[in-house]
């Protein structure tokens, strides 16, 4: 297998790659859960998940992690696509609306994230919106990220 620089790839470049070509056997939270990016521009990020039985809580509902967790790596991939080689970045904050349960069998659930704004240390996002198969809106999200330029 080829080794990929991941330092010399800005974040579009990374997160482009990591839609079309990272291997499938990568471990990530997003393997584990089901996680599909579909779509990466610039300042914008759309991923997707099909609800499953192990997604529920005790009330027989999906749990409110897999939508935060949708949506915080949805607005933190779309923050990516905005910086250059070599930075890194982390979620600050995190909140998160839901507007509608969502049921086990609702099938795919999917979500967009837009960047507000990126500064020097901080990148806040918001649009990171889910959305059940009828298109109705289920959660909403904004975020803070930090950001670490390389020195
Ligand atoms: C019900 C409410 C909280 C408030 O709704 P409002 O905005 O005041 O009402 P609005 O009239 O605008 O209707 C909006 C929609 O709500 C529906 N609806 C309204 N009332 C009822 C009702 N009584 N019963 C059933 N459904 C009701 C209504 O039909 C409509 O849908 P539709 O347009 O027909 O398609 C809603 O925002 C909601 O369900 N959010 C999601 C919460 C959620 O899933 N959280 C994450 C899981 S928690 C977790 O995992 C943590 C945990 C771990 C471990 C253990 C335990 C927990």
């Amino acid at each position: 297998m080829t080794a990929v620089d991941f330092t010399s790839m800005s974040g579009l470049e990374l997160m482009r790659w990591a839609q079309r070509d990272r291997p499938a056997d990568t471990s990530s939270i997003g393997r584990l859960i089901g996680i599909t990016m579909d779509e990466v521009e610039k300042g914008y990020a759309a991923m997707s998940i099909r609800t499953q039985p192990d997604f529920s809580n005790p009330l027989g509902q999906v749990h409110g992690g897999i939508a935060a967790t949708l949506l915080d790596s949805v607005m933190a991939c779309a923050v990516h696509t905005t910086l250059p080689a070599g930075a890194r970045y982390t979620t600050l904050e995190l909140k998160v609306n839901y507007i509608r349960s969502v049921a086990l069998d609702a099938g795919r659930i999917t979500t967009e994230g837009r960047v507000i704004h990126v500064g020097r240390t901080v990148a806040t996002a918001d649009e990171g919106k889910a959305f059940d198969e009828s298109g109705k809106l289920v959660a909403h999200a904004t975020t803070t990220c930090m950001i670490f330029l390389p020195r």
